[in-house]
């Protein structure tokens, strides 16, 4: 069995016409927090589906935790725990009758049921509300008691689906280090999927899936790294275009023309700074210089905004 928790190759899926996930290759080690990072419609659900076993596979292989996904189905499924992103709680019961239907289903009874489900209960910080009934919980605690269930089973891969939907920034930040607290406890590889990139930021590794396809591979910080240098983003109340075409005599970077704004890279954007107000400052609305972000590298990777029409969660 090789250290690879996840070893996926030249996977591909298509609903009908329609390609959503483009010839995907990429493993994920043991031990690993990893992120699906996309905008909407890039591909992670029908990859979140793949691997929690919903969906059959039609091109290409995937190796679960030394399995094989396509003929060992069963194997995989007793090893793994998944929260998927719509809810699972049944509200009108308690914490605890919704953990005891959990170890139900794995057939735990008895004192082993009772110790498997305090130890969650207790390992996700929701031991003291075991008899509330999970409508009268938070958004966040709900999200905590569903992480409970699916690790009931001891797994040792946990798949979450936008874990962090409908969760506020204080919710979100303490799923975090409950996930980060469940890997070094236990040891399990976890892989989720978020668009939000303020979120992807905390793993370990993340794989931009743009349009189905992996547009990136790396560490957060290494990813920031490959963009080099600030990015530079100018607004203008003018002609976007314009703006382009003028900079474009001032600088030899890149310009990119995004929706409402011009952008670049440069090694010495302070430098630039001077010249560029010198030239263009009657038309310049603002000005902003930055490390890159998650948000530079989707741009750098695909050349579009992240954020398009539909942005909404987390901006
Ligand atoms: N049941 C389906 N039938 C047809 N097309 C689908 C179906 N499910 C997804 N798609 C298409 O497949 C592509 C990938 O969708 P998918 O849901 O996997 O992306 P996603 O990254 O999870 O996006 P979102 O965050 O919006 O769910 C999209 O173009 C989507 O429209």
């Amino acid at each position: 069995m090789s250290l690879a928790a996840i070893s996926i190759e030249n996977v591909s899926y298509s609903y009908g016409a329609r390609r959503a996930l483009n010839d995907l290759s990429l493993q994920i080690e043991a031990g690993e927090i990893f992120v699906f990072l996309g905008p909407n419609g890039g591909g992670k659900t029908t990859l979140f589906r793949l691997l929690s076993t919903l969906a059959p596979l039609q091109a290409g292989k995937i190796d679960l935790l030394g399995f094989d996904l396509a003929s060992q189905r069963d194997q995989v499924r007793r090893r793994i725990g998944v929260v998927f992103q719509s809810p699972s709680l049944d509200k009108k019961l308690t914490v605890a009758e919704n953990m005891r239907q959990q170890s139900a289903l794995y057939g735990l009874s008895g004192a082993a049921a009772r110790e498997a489900e305090d130890r969650m209960m207790r390992r996700l910080g929701v031991i003291d509300r075991a008899g509330d009934l999970a409508e009268q919980l938070s958004g966040g605690l709900r999200r905590r008691v569903e992480l409970a269930k699916g690790m009931i089973h001891r797994p040792q891969l946990l798949l979450l689906d936008e874990p962090s939907t409908g969760l506020d920034p204080g919710a979100r930040s303490s799923l975090w280090e409950y996930l980060q607290r469940i890997r070094t406890e236990q040891g399990v590889t976890i892989v989720l999927t978020t668009h939000l990139l303020e979120e992807a930021e905390k793993a370990d590794r993340i794989a931009i899936l743009d349009e189905g396809t992996l547009v990136a591979l790396d560490r957060p910080a290494a990813l920031k790294a490959s963009v080099g240098g600030d990015s530079v983003t100018i607004t203008t109340r003018g002609d976007v275009e314009a703006l382009a075409g003028q900079l474009r005599q001032i600088v030899t970077e890149e310009v990119r023309v995004m929706e409402s704004a011009v952008r670049f890279e440069s090694a010495d954007a302070s430098q630039l700074a001077p010249r560029i107000m010198q030239s263009l400052g009657d038309q310049i609305e603002s000005i902003t210089f930055g490390k890159p972000t998650l948000e530079d590298v989707f741009i750098d990777k695909t050349g579009r905004q992240y954020w398009r029409e539909e942005a909404s969660d987390g901006k």
